[in-house]
Protein backbone atom coordinates (compact mmCIF):
# COMPACT_ATOMS: atom_id res chain seq x y z
CA UNK A 1 0.00 0.00 0.00
CA UNK A 2 1.46 3.31 -0.58
CA UNK A 3 2.18 5.84 2.32
CA UNK A 4 1.37 9.20 2.61
CA UNK A 5 2.55 11.90 5.04
CA UNK A 6 0.57 15.14 5.82
CA UNK A 7 2.50 18.25 7.64
CA UNK A 8 -0.15 20.47 8.94
CA UNK A 9 -2.63 21.89 11.60
CA UNK A 10 -5.17 19.83 13.38
CA UNK A 11 -8.48 21.14 13.01
CA UNK A 12 -10.47 20.36 16.23
CA UNK A 13 -13.96 20.12 13.86
CA UNK A 14 -12.46 17.86 11.28
CA UNK A 15 -13.29 19.49 7.77
CA UNK A 16 -10.13 20.94 6.88
CA UNK A 17 -6.21 20.46 8.25
CA UNK A 18 -4.51 17.34 9.29
CA UNK A 19 -8.28 15.43 9.48
CA UNK A 20 -9.26 16.65 6.05
CA UNK A 21 -6.12 15.11 4.70
CA UNK A 22 -6.32 11.90 6.49
CA UNK A 23 -9.79 11.43 5.18
CA UNK A 24 -8.93 12.16 1.72
CA UNK A 25 -5.81 10.21 1.79
CA UNK A 26 -8.17 6.98 3.34
CA UNK A 27 -10.55 7.79 0.21
CA UNK A 28 -7.99 7.12 -1.86
CA UNK A 29 -6.75 4.07 -0.56
CA UNK A 30 -3.83 4.74 0.95
CA UNK A 31 -1.93 4.54 4.35
CA UNK A 32 -1.79 8.22 5.61
CA UNK A 33 0.20 9.45 8.20
CA UNK A 34 0.85 12.98 10.06
CA UNK A 35 3.10 15.33 11.31
CA UNK A 36 1.09 17.89 13.70
CA UNK A 37 2.61 22.14 12.98
CA UNK A 38 -0.49 23.72 15.19
CA UNK A 39 -3.21 22.72 17.09
CA UNK A 40 -6.08 24.80 15.85
CA UNK A 41 -9.46 25.25 18.43
CA UNK A 42 -11.80 25.69 15.48
CA UNK A 43 -15.71 24.98 14.32
CA UNK A 44 -17.87 26.15 11.32
CA UNK A 45 -17.96 29.41 12.74
CA UNK A 46 -14.45 30.15 13.24
CA UNK A 47 -10.54 29.81 14.75
CA UNK A 48 -10.49 30.54 18.70
CA UNK A 49 -7.28 29.77 19.20
CA UNK A 50 -3.88 28.18 18.10
CA UNK A 51 -1.03 26.59 19.75
CA UNK A 52 2.04 26.38 17.88
CA UNK A 53 4.27 23.00 18.10
CA UNK A 54 8.07 23.68 18.91
CA UNK A 55 10.26 23.07 16.35
CA UNK A 56 11.55 20.60 18.30
CA UNK A 57 8.77 18.11 18.38
CA UNK A 58 7.94 18.64 14.64
CA UNK A 59 11.97 17.66 13.60
CA UNK A 60 11.13 14.51 15.99
CA UNK A 61 7.98 13.80 14.03
CA UNK A 62 9.36 14.18 10.97
CA UNK A 63 12.49 11.61 11.41
CA UNK A 64 10.08 9.33 13.43
CA UNK A 65 8.04 8.95 10.32
CA UNK A 66 11.41 8.89 7.49
CA UNK A 67 13.75 7.10 9.38
CA UNK A 68 11.29 4.15 9.70
CA UNK A 69 8.49 4.33 6.60
CA UNK A 70 9.23 4.88 2.92
CA UNK A 71 7.23 7.76 1.88
CA UNK A 72 5.76 8.34 -1.39
CA UNK A 73 4.26 11.66 -1.18
CA UNK A 74 3.94 14.31 1.48
CA UNK A 75 1.39 17.21 1.69
CA UNK A 76 2.43 20.13 3.46
CA UNK A 77 -0.31 22.57 4.92
CA UNK A 78 -0.58 25.30 7.53
CA UNK A 79 2.81 25.83 9.00
CA UNK A 80 2.20 29.10 11.33
CA UNK A 81 5.60 30.61 11.65
CA UNK A 82 8.44 31.06 10.59
CA UNK A 83 10.29 28.49 12.97
CA UNK A 84 8.40 25.99 11.62
CA UNK A 85 9.10 26.51 7.91
CA UNK A 86 12.61 26.60 8.73
CA UNK A 87 12.59 22.97 10.69
CA UNK A 88 10.39 21.65 7.89
CA UNK A 89 12.56 22.76 4.84
CA UNK A 90 15.72 21.79 6.67
CA UNK A 91 14.67 18.00 7.67
CA UNK A 92 13.13 17.27 4.60
CA UNK A 93 16.11 18.13 2.78
CA UNK A 94 17.79 15.31 4.78
CA UNK A 95 15.27 12.85 2.86
CA UNK A 96 14.46 12.43 -0.48
CA UNK A 97 10.78 13.47 -1.04
CA UNK A 98 9.67 12.89 -4.90
CA UNK A 99 6.42 13.92 -4.57
CA UNK A 100 6.02 16.67 -2.30
CA UNK A 101 2.82 19.58 -2.88
CA UNK A 102 2.82 22.37 -0.95
CA UNK A 103 -0.83 24.15 -0.18
CA UNK A 104 0.51 27.93 1.33
CA UNK A 105 -2.35 27.77 3.75
CA UNK A 106 -2.64 31.53 4.62
CA UNK A 107 -5.57 32.83 6.28
CA UNK A 108 -9.13 30.11 6.87
CA UNK A 109 -12.52 31.64 5.62
CA UNK A 110 -13.47 32.87 8.97
CA UNK A 111 -10.56 35.38 8.42
CA UNK A 112 -8.04 34.05 10.94
CA UNK A 113 -4.53 34.20 10.13
CA UNK A 114 -3.11 30.51 9.99
CA UNK A 115 0.15 32.04 8.77
CA UNK A 116 1.14 34.77 10.49
CA UNK A 117 1.99 37.85 7.62
CA UNK A 118 6.11 37.74 8.94
CA UNK A 119 6.20 34.52 7.56
CA UNK A 120 5.19 34.99 3.80
CA UNK A 121 9.01 35.51 3.06
CA UNK A 122 10.22 32.19 4.76
CA UNK A 123 7.44 30.42 2.79
CA UNK A 124 8.35 31.85 -0.55
CA UNK A 125 12.00 31.15 0.29
CA UNK A 126 12.71 28.09 1.66
CA UNK A 127 9.00 25.82 0.78
CA UNK A 128 8.26 27.15 -2.58
CA UNK A 129 11.32 25.62 -4.07
CA UNK A 130 11.13 22.02 -2.50
CA UNK A 131 7.43 21.61 -3.92
CA UNK A 132 6.83 20.08 -6.95
CA UNK A 133 3.09 21.80 -7.20
CA UNK A 134 2.01 24.29 -4.97
CA UNK A 135 -1.55 25.38 -4.80
CA UNK A 136 -2.59 28.99 -3.55
CA UNK A 137 -5.96 29.76 -3.80
CA UNK A 138 -6.74 33.75 -5.05
CA UNK A 139 -6.17 35.71 -1.77
CA UNK A 140 -2.68 33.82 -1.36
CA UNK A 141 -1.95 34.10 -5.22
CA UNK A 142 -2.27 37.86 -3.86
CA UNK A 143 -0.41 38.04 -0.95
CA UNK A 144 2.39 35.35 -2.94
CA UNK A 145 3.05 38.21 -5.76
CA UNK A 146 1.53 41.75 -3.71
CA UNK A 147 -0.63 41.80 -7.26
CA UNK A 148 -4.64 41.98 -7.31
CA UNK A 149 -6.31 38.73 -9.26
CA UNK A 150 -9.68 39.69 -10.74
CA UNK A 151 -9.92 37.02 -13.61
CA UNK A 152 -8.40 34.37 -15.38
CA UNK A 153 -5.89 36.57 -17.16
CA UNK A 154 -4.48 37.77 -13.88
CA UNK A 155 -4.37 34.45 -12.67
CA UNK A 156 -2.20 33.58 -15.58
CA UNK A 157 0.00 36.13 -14.39
CA UNK A 158 0.31 35.21 -11.20
CA UNK A 159 1.03 31.91 -12.07
CA UNK A 160 4.08 32.83 -14.10
CA UNK A 161 5.46 34.79 -11.25
CA UNK A 162 4.99 32.28 -8.62
CA UNK A 163 6.39 30.01 -11.03
CA UNK A 164 9.73 31.95 -11.07
CA UNK A 165 9.80 31.39 -7.20
CA UNK A 166 11.17 28.03 -8.03
CA UNK A 167 8.24 25.27 -7.73
CA UNK A 168 8.28 22.87 -10.85
CA UNK A 169 4.21 23.50 -11.21
CA UNK A 170 1.84 25.94 -9.85
CA UNK A 171 -1.70 25.91 -9.64
CA UNK A 172 -4.00 28.99 -8.98
CA UNK A 173 -7.68 27.54 -7.49
CA UNK A 174 -10.28 29.86 -8.74
CA UNK A 175 -12.90 28.80 -6.30
CA UNK A 176 -12.75 32.71 -4.86
CA UNK A 177 -13.84 34.34 -8.16
CA UNK A 178 -17.33 33.62 -9.38
CA UNK A 179 -18.90 31.73 -12.13
CA UNK A 180 -17.40 28.63 -13.25
CA UNK A 181 -14.69 27.35 -10.90
CA UNK A 182 -11.62 27.21 -12.88
CA UNK A 183 -8.19 26.46 -11.37
CA UNK A 184 -5.06 27.18 -13.68
CA UNK A 185 -1.89 24.93 -13.41
CA UNK A 186 1.02 26.43 -15.35
CA UNK A 187 4.54 24.17 -16.03
CA UNK A 188 6.93 27.35 -17.12
CA UNK A 189 5.43 26.73 -20.61
CA UNK A 190 1.90 25.85 -21.08
CA UNK A 191 -1.31 26.70 -18.97
CA UNK A 192 -3.69 23.62 -18.62
CA UNK A 193 -7.54 24.39 -16.85
CA UNK A 194 -9.64 22.20 -15.06
CA UNK A 195 -13.16 23.34 -14.81
CA UNK A 196 -16.48 22.27 -12.90
CA UNK A 197 -19.85 24.15 -12.61
CA UNK A 198 -20.03 26.52 -9.41
CA UNK A 199 -21.58 24.41 -7.24
CA UNK A 200 -24.35 26.73 -4.64
CA UNK A 201 -23.40 25.32 -1.59
CA UNK A 202 -22.15 27.59 2.32
CA UNK A 203 -20.37 24.30 2.87
CA UNK A 204 -16.82 24.64 1.62
CA UNK A 205 -15.22 24.24 4.95
CA UNK A 206 -11.64 22.80 3.62
CA UNK A 207 -12.08 22.45 0.24
CA UNK A 208 -8.13 23.59 -0.30
CA UNK A 209 -6.43 21.15 2.38
CA UNK A 210 -8.93 18.50 0.07
CA UNK A 211 -7.98 19.39 -3.23
CA UNK A 212 -3.58 19.62 -2.16
CA UNK A 213 -4.16 16.15 -0.39
CA UNK A 214 -5.97 14.53 -3.65
CA UNK A 215 -3.42 15.73 -5.57
CA UNK A 216 -0.61 13.91 -3.43
CA UNK A 217 -2.59 11.21 -3.36
CA UNK A 218 -2.64 10.71 -6.79
CA UNK A 219 0.84 11.61 -6.85
CA UNK A 220 1.91 8.63 -4.78
CA UNK A 221 -0.12 6.61 -7.13
CA UNK A 222 2.38 7.66 -10.04
CA UNK A 223 0.03 9.91 -12.04
CA UNK A 224 1.41 12.59 -14.05
CA UNK A 225 1.20 15.95 -12.43
CA UNK A 226 -1.73 16.80 -15.10
CA UNK A 227 -3.63 13.71 -14.27
CA UNK A 228 -3.17 13.59 -10.78
CA UNK A 229 -5.12 17.61 -10.86
CA UNK A 230 -7.60 16.11 -13.53
CA UNK A 231 -8.36 13.08 -10.80
CA UNK A 232 -8.29 15.68 -7.95
CA UNK A 233 -10.61 18.28 -9.27
CA UNK A 234 -13.39 15.49 -9.88
CA UNK A 235 -12.69 14.26 -6.22
CA UNK A 236 -13.62 17.85 -4.68
CA UNK A 237 -16.64 18.53 -6.99
CA UNK A 238 -17.77 15.36 -5.39
CA UNK A 239 -16.69 16.23 -2.28
CA UNK A 240 -18.47 19.76 -2.51
CA UNK A 241 -21.72 18.64 -3.83
CA UNK A 242 -22.25 15.98 -1.21
CA UNK A 243 -21.09 18.84 1.38
CA UNK A 244 -23.27 18.95 4.09
CA UNK A 245 -24.02 21.22 7.34
CA UNK A 246 -22.47 19.98 10.80
CA UNK A 247 -23.30 23.23 12.82
CA UNK A 248 -24.06 27.20 12.72
CA UNK A 249 -21.72 28.09 10.03
CA UNK A 250 -19.81 26.33 6.98
CA UNK A 251 -20.20 22.74 6.94
CA UNK A 252 -17.32 20.48 5.44
CA UNK A 253 -17.04 18.66 2.25
CA UNK A 254 -17.77 14.83 2.06
CA UNK A 255 -15.35 12.41 1.56
CA UNK A 256 -16.39 8.80 1.61
CA UNK A 257 -19.53 9.82 -0.89
CA UNK A 258 -18.30 7.51 -3.54
CA UNK A 259 -17.11 4.77 -1.24
CA UNK A 260 -20.38 4.84 0.68
CA UNK A 261 -22.45 4.93 -1.94
CA UNK A 262 -20.66 1.90 -3.33
CA UNK A 263 -20.77 -0.20 -0.55
CA UNK A 264 -24.41 0.50 -0.11
CA UNK A 265 -24.45 2.10 2.78
CA UNK A 266 -25.99 5.50 1.55
N1 LIG B 1 -18.43 26.63 -4.93
C1 LIG B 1 -17.58 25.83 -5.58
N2 LIG B 1 -18.03 25.03 -6.57
C2 LIG B 1 -17.17 24.21 -7.23
N3 LIG B 1 -15.87 24.12 -6.97
C3 LIG B 1 -15.36 24.92 -6.01
C4 LIG B 1 -16.18 25.82 -5.26
N4 LIG B 1 -15.41 26.47 -4.35
C5 LIG B 1 -14.16 25.99 -4.52
N5 LIG B 1 -14.12 25.08 -5.53
C6 LIG B 1 -12.95 24.31 -5.96
O1 LIG B 1 -12.37 23.76 -4.79
C7 LIG B 1 -10.95 23.75 -4.88
C8 LIG B 1 -10.36 24.58 -3.73
O2 LIG B 1 -10.40 25.94 -4.14
P1 LIG B 1 -10.47 27.22 -3.25
O3 LIG B 1 -11.79 27.27 -2.57
O4 LIG B 1 -10.13 28.33 -4.18
O5 LIG B 1 -9.33 26.95 -2.20
P2 LIG B 1 -9.20 27.30 -0.65
O6 LIG B 1 -10.06 26.34 0.11
O7 LIG B 1 -7.74 27.11 -0.42
O8 LIG B 1 -9.66 28.72 -0.48
C9 LIG B 1 -10.65 24.29 -6.29
O9 LIG B 1 -10.56 23.19 -7.18
C10 LIG B 1 -11.85 25.16 -6.60
O10 LIG B 1 -12.03 25.35 -7.97
C1 LIG C 1 -5.72 23.57 10.59
C2 LIG C 1 -6.21 24.21 9.34
N1 LIG C 1 -5.48 24.13 8.22
C3 LIG C 1 -5.90 24.74 7.08
C4 LIG C 1 -7.08 25.43 7.06
C5 LIG C 1 -7.55 26.13 5.82
O1 LIG C 1 -8.21 25.23 5.08
P1 LIG C 1 -8.91 25.52 3.69
O2 LIG C 1 -8.98 24.25 2.97
O3 LIG C 1 -8.25 26.64 3.00
O4 LIG C 1 -10.34 25.87 4.21
P2 LIG C 1 -10.97 27.14 4.88
O5 LIG C 1 -10.37 27.52 6.18
O6 LIG C 1 -10.74 28.19 3.83
O7 LIG C 1 -12.35 26.68 5.03
C6 LIG C 1 -7.84 25.48 8.24
N2 LIG C 1 -9.01 26.13 8.28
N3 LIG C 1 -7.38 24.88 9.37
Amino acid sequence: MKRILTIAGSDSCGGAGIQADLKTFSAHGLFGMSVITAVTAQNTQGVFGVQDISAELIQKQIEAVFDDIAVDAVKIGMVSITDTIKVIAQTLERYPVRNLVVDPVMVSKSGYHLLQPEAKEALIRYLLPMAKVVTPNIPEAEVITGMKINDLEDMKSAAVQIYHMNPEYVLVKGGHLEGEAVDLLYDGKDFKYYHSPRIHTQNTHGTGCTLSSAIASNLAKNMSVAEAIEGAKAYITVAIEQSFSIGKGVGPTHHFYELYKKAGLI
